[in-house]
């Protein structure tokens, strides 16, 4: 997969050069290109920001320089993207996501700043390659680039190979529609809290058990709203005995 951002602030998106990213990039799993929107721009001053019409506080991104970014980056290479635009106002970003990103060819990030990007250009693209305007979640960043790093992270991680155990992606919250439930390592015992006794039964059937009831409950407890989504024949009979 090749990811391209485009920001104003490249030194943002440092980490997707770290750790488990980095190895995926160092590996060819992952082709990652950031790319400094003021390279496209033609005045002494690098200005990618005007007044809003209609007046109301902030900028706003001008569109010409975001149209020529968009056009050089994505005519550099021939695979099919996908241009992923990160605002408060955008569709939440979901684990369904993730996995439907992992399944791309090509991401193209653009990285708002300021009141946001100018909607011309998310009108103009979407005219001719699928775009999605996401939100990470129901809080106000300052730009775009912490959501990136989000959404990358949780894209790479689905790609086969990038995780040592693939059985982790597979295991995931949400993954079964619930929150995962507590884990445990060693020692047994621990400033006097003890490690559930079920856990080190080796009884692999009441451990199943007891790891979806504990998931159950934080469901439930936690994130109603996941328990509703279910569809109908995901409880099982224990499960609804709980
Ligand atoms: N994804 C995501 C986000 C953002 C986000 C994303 C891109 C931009 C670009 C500019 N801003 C600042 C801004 C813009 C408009 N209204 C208020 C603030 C951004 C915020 N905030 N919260 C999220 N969950």
């Amino acid at each position: 997969m090749r990811i391209d951002v485009v920001t104003i602030f490249p030194g943002y998106l440092a980490p997707l050069r770290e750790a488990l990213l980095g190895r995926a990039v160092g590996t060819g799993l992952l082709d990652i290109a950031v790319h400094d929107l003021r390279d496209w721009t033609h005045d002494v001053h690098q200005a990618v920001d005007d007044a809003p019409y209609g007046g109301g506080p902030g900028m706003v991104m001008r569109p010409h320089v975001w149209g020529e970014a968009l056009d050089d980056v994505l005519a550099a290479d021939p695979r099919p993207a996908r241009l992923v635009v990160p605002t408060p106002a955008g569709r939440p970003f979901t684990q369904a996501a993730a996995h439907a990103y992992a399944a791309q060819e090509r991401l193209v990030f653009a990285c708002g700043r300021y009141e946001g990007i100018d909607q011309r250009v998310v009108d103009h693209y979407a005219a001719s390659m699928p775009v999605d305007e996401i939100s990470i979640g129901d809080y106000v960043l300052v730009g775009g680039e912490v959501a990136v790093l989000v959404v990358v992270e949780a894209v790479a991680r689905l790609l086969p190979g990038v995780l040592g155990n693939p059985r982790s992606a597979a295991e995931d919250s949400f993954s079964d529609g619930l929150l995962e439930g507590p884990a445990y390592t060693r020692p047994e015992v621990w400033r006097g809290h003890a490690v559930p006794e079920v856990l080190r039964s080796g009884n692999h059937g009441a451990i199943a058990r007891w790891r979806r009831d504990r998931a159950l409950e934080r469901t439930a407890e936690r994130r109603p709203d996941l328990i509703a989504a279910l569809p109908p024949d995901a409880l099982d009979e224990a499960d609804r005995a709980l």
